[in-house]
């Protein structure tokens, strides 16, 4: 059975391992949106129920970028860089954390991985609907620290082809987190958050093909222009 505690395939493989995972077993909410799942036309043919795929035309590809990292890496400032940069709806994730995580968080409590469930499942959602208004992208932030958490953002693009996700992370050394977050003012994550992100974060392996990695110790504007180089990249080699 799939669970949170177990790794989903990325790019049809699965991986040999999947780094810590704690014991609890839960399932794996089915996205509320359940027309994306394949169904079957009298004629036999598979489709998403999106109305792109039930012409003979094929859908056009369409980009899931998730700026991930912990808490000060610049996955806002990137994010939006990039959804301004290619015209995309911007989903800030932050924006999506029910009330009693941001109480929790501005307490100097960590989340825990039932905290972040619904999250994580909302955010899922929310790019999917973003997807289904035609768009070319979304681009979102989330922290996605473990790999279980990227999981269950890697179900958005099943059954629809032409929909591809990729994670951005944002790598940089606990000190120049905690450096960024101590000089930043009137954001609910303080200075005193950045160890518990770090204690559990699984920084992304090299089975997770999805994932490009961008190193956020040098200046904003350079960052921002790796980090848009490597997305316009990306989508290059996925052109068919
Ligand atoms: N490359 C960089 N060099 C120096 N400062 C940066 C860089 N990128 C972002 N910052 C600054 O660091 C702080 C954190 O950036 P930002 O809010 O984008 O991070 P975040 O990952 O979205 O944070 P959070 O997850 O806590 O919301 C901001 O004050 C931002 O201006
Ligand atoms: O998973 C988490 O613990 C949270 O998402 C945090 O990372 C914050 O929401 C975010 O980074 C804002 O500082």
């Amino acid at each position: 059975m799939l669970s949170y505690n177990t790794s989903v395939a990325v790019n049809g493989q699965r991986p040999s391992s999947s780094g810590a995972m704690s014991s609890g077993r839960q399932s794996i909410p089915p996205s509320p949106k359940a027309a994306r799942l394949p169904t079957a036309l009298s004629n036999g043919v598979m489709t998403n129920g999106s109305a792109a795929s039930t012409t003979d035309s094929p859908a056009k590809d369409q980009h899931i970028w998730l700026v991930t990292g912990p808490a000060g890496c610049g996955k806002s400032t990137v994010a939006k860089h990039i959804a301004d940069s290619l015209q995309l709806p911007f989903v800030e994730g932050d924006e999506y954390h029910p009330k009693a995580n941001i109480e929790k968080m501005s307490a100097g409590i960590p989340l825990t991985d039932a905290d972040r469930w619904d999250w994580l499942t909302a955010l899922r959602e929310a790019s999917i609907n973003e997807l289904d208004k035609g768009s070319d992208g979304v681009v979102l932030t989330c922290s996605a620290l473990k790999r279980k958490y990227r999981d269950v953002i890697r179900v958005a693009p099943y059954f629809t082809p032409n929909v591809h996700l990729h994670f951005i992370y944002l790598d940089a050394p606990e000190e120049v987190l905690l450096q960024r977050v101590s000089a930043r003012q009137n954001h609910y994550m303080g200075a005193n958050m950045v160890h518990s992100q770090f204690e559990v974060l699984e920084r992304p392996t090299a089975d997770e093909v999805d994932v490009i990695t961008i190193d956020v110790t040098q200046s904003q504007e350079a960052v921002k222009a790796d980090a848009l180089d490597q997305a316009n990249k990306t989508m290059d080699s996925t052109r068919s």
